[in-house]
């Protein structure tokens, strides 16, 4: 029976808690919008799936006021490595054990359920926000203002109804939302079995190493990755002609390990097969209906981006819903959320997808336009984060739909916690900016705040720069005309009220 009292109202309605719903759901609770998280299952999934994060997903934690209670959790990845059959190096995916402009580590490792533990526990902050697990929506009906979404409490067989301003369907692979949106995907043509295999160590093997490594043997390629605590994972491609039940039976997954571990130094915690696909969603949109994460894009892991992409979506969805739910913006900014997110993630699968070639076949120079290779020495492999794509940045500016830096401030702290999840303005000095800008409550970091933000003005010819909640610049100036342009962009865009992340209880 449904419940017929007049249904509850949200403004935005998140059909999934894993990792992009949750960081959806805190971004949003951090603009105070009214936000209602729907998940199937009554508890986190205790097993590993995503495995690597990167600087750009810390900075979104950070954003969250998470960061400290995720940092606990997670190791530093020092890169990955591509050998040959015969052990001998082709690819040297090293990353810096530095910061990296954006304040954090390039590269993280991490057990999924923890992260997701601490992301879910973080709603709790926000009065606005509320999580309802062993909810099963069936039914989204686009109605003149809103969505009417209609789920199955699946505890007690329960069906209720909601109003939502808007739906956001983080719901995985398999989206139920993808579905009511109609999208067909665009197929990049990756799609190969593997193994995954996930063990806990019953004793140090410090020989495996902390490096991820690619065993480039066509023969059988396998990828191992060290995880966090005793975790170790192998991902061992599956042949054609191998049945996907049989190999995952303990006795045939050991026998495939046996070249690096054995039963005497480690149990098994889970083996599973997976298809990885690489696809994208057609229509990311359907009016108050959207996709975010694997929902809208899947790639195959050799980047270890899958989960990034989908917290990049959840971090450049948040503040455009807040601006028109709270602040008055047009509706169709939302429509720059596929134009300038669909070609970035296109970009990180088709390079997966190289890497792929590489790992398949040793490949490297057909696979990668990384540099030559030279005799005796690995090509260096050094990734480029995409340009975000077309959308509200000023293309004709420097620097337009790049990420901005994090900026150490004087008084030790960093810029972001600073200026919070607003638009900012970076300038040389504060006093000579028109006050509409503080009106706006457009938050100004100048070059007295840190010493950073003058150096990195000047090294690009800049008096000022525009950057978004989501860190990345919308534009730049390199005169006073230029300055007016980004001002009169950022105002309407701003009017929002805002709270501030408190840190994690
Ligand atoms: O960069 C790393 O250390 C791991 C990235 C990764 C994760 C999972 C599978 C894979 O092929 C690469």
């Amino acid at each position: 029976m449904q419940d017929k009292s007049a249904p509850e109202e949200f403004d935005v309605v998140i059909v999934g808690r894993g990792p992009v719903g949750a960081t959806l759901a805190n971004l949003l609770g951090l603009r105070g919008v009214r936000t209602l998280v729907l998940e199937r299952e009554t508890q986190t999934y205790h097993l590993p799936r995503a495995v690597h994060f990167d600087d750009e997903c810390m900075r979104v934690f950070q954003t969250v006021g998470l960061a400290d209670a995720i940092l606990p959790h997670v190791i530093l990845s020092p890169g990955m490595l591509f050998l040959d059959a015969n052990g001998k190096m082709l690819l040297d995916w090293s990353r810096p054990q530095t910061l990296t402009p954006m304040g954090w580590h390039l590269s993280y490792r991490f057990h999924q359920p923890d992260l997701e533990d601490v992301l879910i526990g973080g709603l709790a902050r926000w009065p606005h926000v509320t999580l309802r697990s062993r909810c099963d929506v069936f039914a989204l009906d686009q109605v003149e203002d809103g969505v009417r979404v209609r789920y199955e409490d699946l505890s007690n067989g329960k069906l209720s109804e909601v109003r939502a301003g808007y739906v956001i369907g983080c719901d995985g692979a398999r989206s139920l939302v993808r579905r009511f949106i109609g999208s067909s995907m665009d197929d990049l043509g990756f799609h190969e079995r593997w193994l995954v295999i996930d063990v806990l160590l019953k004793r140090a093997r410090d020989d495996l190493g902390d490096y991820s490594l690619q065993h480039c043997d066509p023969r059988r390629p396998a990828t191992y990755v060290r995880g966090t605590g005793t975790r170790r994972r192998w991902e061992i491609t599956i042949l054609p002609d191998e049945d996907s039940q049989e190999i995952a039976q303990p006795a045939k997954v050991w026998d495939l390990l046996s070249r690096w571990i054995t039963p005497d130094d480690a149990e098994l915690e889970r083996a599973a097969v997976y298809t990885f696909h690489s696809v994208i969603a057609r229509q990311w949109r359907s009016g108050r209906l959207f996709l975010a994460g694997d929902s809208a894009h899947q790639t195959p892991p050799f980047l270890g981006q899958g989960m990034c992409a989908g917290i990049r979506d959840a971090a450049n969805l948040a503040w455009k819903l807040a601006a028109i739910i709270q602040g008055g913006a047009a509706p169709d900014l939302l429509d720059t959320y596929q134009s300038e997110r669909q070609p970035h993630v296109r970009e990180f699968i088709e390079l997966a997808i190289r890497l792929g070639g590489v790992i398949n076949t040793k490949a490297i120079e057909a696979g990668l336009a990384a540099g030559e290779a030279r005799e005796n020495a690995p090509v260096k492999l050094d990734v480029r984060k995409p340009l975000l794509g077309p959308g509200l940045t000023f293309s004709d500016l420097p620097l337009a739909g790049h990420l901005a830096p994090q900026f150490m401030l004087r008084d030790g702290g960093r810029s972001d916690d600073r200026t919070g999840y607003h638009h900012v303005l970076l300038v040389e000095a504060a006093a000579v900016l028109p006050s509409r800008l503080a009106q706006a409550g457009i938050e100004i970091l100048a070059g007295d705040d840190a010493e950073g933000v003058r150096d990195w003005l000047r090294k690009h010819g800049i008096i000022a720069a525009l950057v978004r909640p989501d860190r990345y610049i919308r534009g730049t100036a390199r005169d006073e005309p230029e300055l007016e342009r980004l001002v009169a962009a950022a105002i309407p865009a701003t009017q929002i009220p805002l709270t501030q992340a408190p840190s994690a209880a």
